[in-house]
């Protein structure tokens, strides 16, 4: 309902009943009058391992699920933020929203009409920047090491095997599947693996690199970290990003205990949210974009189409069913 008319229909409901008003259907529209200005609608929607954990500790039955979005603004009253204006927000699993235009993120100025938006929720976004923050922060990674990344073919591992090229590094990656192997090797990792198929992790590590690893940037944490830690060259950095092979788990796991290889090489390890580093978001993504438009950075992205998809979309991706970041249409 464009917002002048709702002004018609509201105010008298709200005058006798205001205390009701705040618990039926025309809230929204009531609060997109008086005290928002933005009507906004969902174009893209992220699904991210995140999302398991976060909701495991925090959620109940009935709670609108966490998450991010692209989204388009349909209505606006505020002059900051025209129609058709695209934007990134965390507004969870909803077609529709609205703001008052402060939790709101634009796109870059200089984004491009031949990008799809959805990067900004990928290589262009939370995901890359996390890539870029681990890898150039965390690891301090310097030209001539060798980097080793895990879940190396989605949305986080994909940028960070490329960044690590772009700054000079030699890269091992693995990943779940053979196509998956084929698709890191395609967009230049030195060395690839499948670690569901290897006979041991520990000689795919040796074999990939006899001399070790400088730098580890870790999305899965457990058994493949465990065995990891022991190719680490002395004074080698981990960034621990992720864990997702511990996300499901409803009883923790147990060791093996990382305090000997750490001390005898001198090992960094240090875990991250990229969220604490907003002051490095600005620059980069910049870099990402600018790597992106070079054709430096490549990117796919596993995109399931329809709102209703939301649910399969996350299991397929907890799942290892995507490549690059997942997204879906709605
Ligand atoms: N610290 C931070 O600020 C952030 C951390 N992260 C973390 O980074 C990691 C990667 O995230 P993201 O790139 O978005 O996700 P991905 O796009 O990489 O998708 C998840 C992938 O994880 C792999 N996977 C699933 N289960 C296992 C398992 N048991 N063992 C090994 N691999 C598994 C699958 O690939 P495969 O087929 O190879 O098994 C799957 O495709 C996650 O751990 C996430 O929590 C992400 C963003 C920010
Ligand atoms: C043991 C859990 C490890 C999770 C690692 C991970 O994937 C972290 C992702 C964060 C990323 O750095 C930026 C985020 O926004 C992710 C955290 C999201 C928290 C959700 C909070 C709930 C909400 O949005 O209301």
């Amino acid at each position: 309902m464009p917002i002048g008319l709702f002004k018609l229909r509201v105010v008298p409901v709200a005058f006798f009943d205001l205390w009701n008003l705040c618990f039926t259907a025309v809230t929204q529209e009531f609060a997109l009058f008086f005290v928002a200005e933005l009507l906004l609608e969902s174009v893209f929607l992220s699904v991210d391992p995140y999302m398991r954990p976060y909701s495991k500790r925090d959620m109940k039955e009935g709670d609108v699920m966490i998450g991010t979005q692209v989204a388009r603004i349909v209505e606006s009253k505020n002059p900051a933020f025209a129609v058709g204006t695209f934007v990134v927000a965390n507004r969870g699993w909803r077609t529709h929203f609205i703001s008052d235009g402060k939790d709101l993120n634009l796109l870059p100025a200089s984004w491009p009409e031949s990008l799809p938006k959805s990067l900004a929720l990928g290589t262009v976004g939370m995901p890359g920047l996390t890539a870029y923050v681990g890898l150039f922060e965390i690891c301090k990674m310097k030209p001539g090491e060798t980097v080793l990344v895990n879940a190396a073919a989605g949305a986080v591992g994909s940028v960070v095997g490329q960044l690590a090229k772009i700054g000079g590094c030699k890269v091992v990656g693995c990943a779940g599947s053979d196509s998956k192997v084929a698709y890191l090797k395609n967009i230049g990792f030195d060395e690839a693996f499948n670690y569901k198929t290897v006979a041991s992790l520990d000689e795919a590590l040796r074999k990939a690199s006899p001399d070790g690893y400088d730098c580890f940037f870790d999305n899965v944490g457990g058994e493949f970290a465990s065995i990891a830690i022991n190719h680490m060259k002395k004074f080698g950095r981990i960034a621990v990003c992720g864990a997702i092979s511990q996300y499901n788990d409803s009883v923790p796991q147990k060791g093996p205990y990382i305090q000997i290889p750490m001390i005898f090489n001198e090992l960094s390890m240090k875990g991250f949210i990229v969220s604490s580093w907003h002051n490095h978001r600005e620059e980069g993504v910049k870099a990402l974009l600018k790597w992106v438009l070079e054709g430096k950075l490549k990117y796919h992205e596993q995109v399931t189409e329809r709102f209703e998809n939301m649910p399969a979309a996350f299991i397929g991706m907890l799942k290892g069913e995507n490549l690059g970041k997942a997204v879906v249409k709605v």
